[in-house]
């Protein structure tokens, strides 16, 4: 049966995306799963004809024609989730990593390289990226700067901005329209993790790059780590250049499973999302907890602070996972001036907004009353109960803030 090329249609719903883009050719192979291609290298006798492919690489960064010669070039199963991540993105390429932060790392890399070592970023950003960037470890410089002041604060040797918006851990947001706007010519990258595709597309707002760390809501189930920059193909040519040179590269047993992961993304941010929106005004009307923070886009993650000891909420929730990270079908809850910023200064991690009783929920797929029970048992302990909404939580007041040891 000859099927007419009209039977597709130029552009699909992100959902559809979701579940085909990275598996084209999969009728066509007459399989049903993604092919897993776990090889190292791949066999030739054909010497010249991958040293002309080697060549083709080194000089341009285009993803191999042919077999790829060596995985730390390119593999075929890492590139389905490219190819999709990309599609859901609505970027033209997009070159996966390691975990997020080899991602930041090669950006940076690709941009020092050209002798553009500044960098202004707004914070909060993710612990580890603020510290990346604020220890200079890649021979990079950061200006620290509002949104307001991102123009003011380019030099001609600045080669990058960065934003992360909703930010990790207090969900402030950026306007990405009037940022893009005062960058000019100078790229910006968006950390995507938190929002995700489905809640906001950075490229449409002419974001140059879009980060990930996949580990979170791509991958969506804990059990598999990586990162992804999605862009043009000019930047992601460079990206591949330096992916190779670095070795950061992403296991193809990884690429498996967010591709499969990006499946269902919209599904598990959408459920995700509807129950945070409920936990969070839920908790906005709670006596024990001092302020809510929510962003206007939705999205699956609440930070809230208490008036009492956050450790003791950490220490009681028993449904709960009292872990770091996020984006997994469980909730978990974590402490980030313990865990996620506290390599961060803490006075800088004070300033951008992230106060010592800031707690940061990711919200599962678990029922709402279920969560709810845990959360208010945990919220329950006998410092949180008793720390009174009559004296609001100060900065700097590090009384009270100590772990108490867990277990009831
Ligand atoms: C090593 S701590 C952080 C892991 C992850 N990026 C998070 O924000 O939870």
């Amino acid at each position: 049966m000859e099927i007419a090329a009209s039977a597709t249609p130029a552009t699909r719903a992100l959902a559809t995306d979701a579940v085909h883009a990275g598996r084209e050719d999969l009728v066509e192979l007459g399989v049903h799963a993604p092919p897993l291609d776990l090889s190292t290298t791949y066999p030739s006798h054909d010497a010249a004809g991958e040293a002309a492919r080697i060549d083709a690489f080194a000089t341009t960064g285009a993803r191999p024609d042919g077999p790829p010669v060596y995985a730390r070039l390119d593999n075929p199963t890492t590139a389905r989730f490219e190819t999709a991540l990309a599609k859901l993105e609505g970027t033209e390429s997009a070159v996966a990593f390691a975990s997020g932060m080899a991602a930041l790392t090669a950006v940076l890399l690709v941009r020092a390289s050209m002798g553009l070592r500044h960098v202004v970023a707004v914070r909060p950003l993710y612990g580890c990226s603020d510290h990346l960037l604020n220890a200079g470890l890649l021979g990079t410089e950061v200006t620290w700067t509002d949104p307001a002041g991102i123009g003011e604060a380019l030099r001609p040797d600045t080669g990058l901005v960065m934003v992360e918006t909703p930010a990790n851990p207090t969900l402030a947001e950026v306007d990405l329209r009037a940022v893009r706007q005062a960058c000019g010519s100078v790229p910006l990258l968006v950390d995507n993790t938190f929002a995700t595709p489905v809640l906001q597309r950075p490229a449409e707002e002419g974001a140059r790059l879009v980060l990930h760390s996949a580990t979170k809501y791509l991958g969506g189930h804990g059990d598999v780590m990586g990162g992804v920059v999605a862009c043009d193909e000019e930047f992601a040519r460079k990206l591949r250049q330096v992916r190779f040179a670095t070795g950061g590269v992403l296991h193809p047993m990884a690429g498996y499973l967010l591709l499969r992961g990006l499946s269902t993304l919209p599904v598990r941010v959408r459920a995700a999302s509807t129950t945070a929106a409920d936990l969070a005004r839920r908790l906005t009307t709670d006596p024990r907890v001092a302020r809510v923070h929510y962003p206007s886009i939705g999205g699956a993650m609440i930070s809230f602070e208490v008036y009492g000891n956050p450790h003791d909420v950490i220490a009681g929730v028993r449904l709960i996972t009292p872990a770091v990270s996020l984006g997994s079908v469980d909730t978990l809850i974590q402490h980030p001036a313990s865990i996620s910023h506290r390599i961060v200064d803490a006075d800088d991690r004070r300033s951008a907004g992230v106060s010592d009783r800031l707690l940061r929920m990711s919200v599962g797929l678990e029922d709402v009353e279920d969560l709810w029970r845990d959360l208010t048992e945990a919220l329950s302990a006998r410092s949180v109960r008793s720390a009174l909404p009559a004296q609001p939580a100060r900065e700097g007041d590090r009384e009270g803030l100590q772990p108490r040891p867990v277990g009831r």
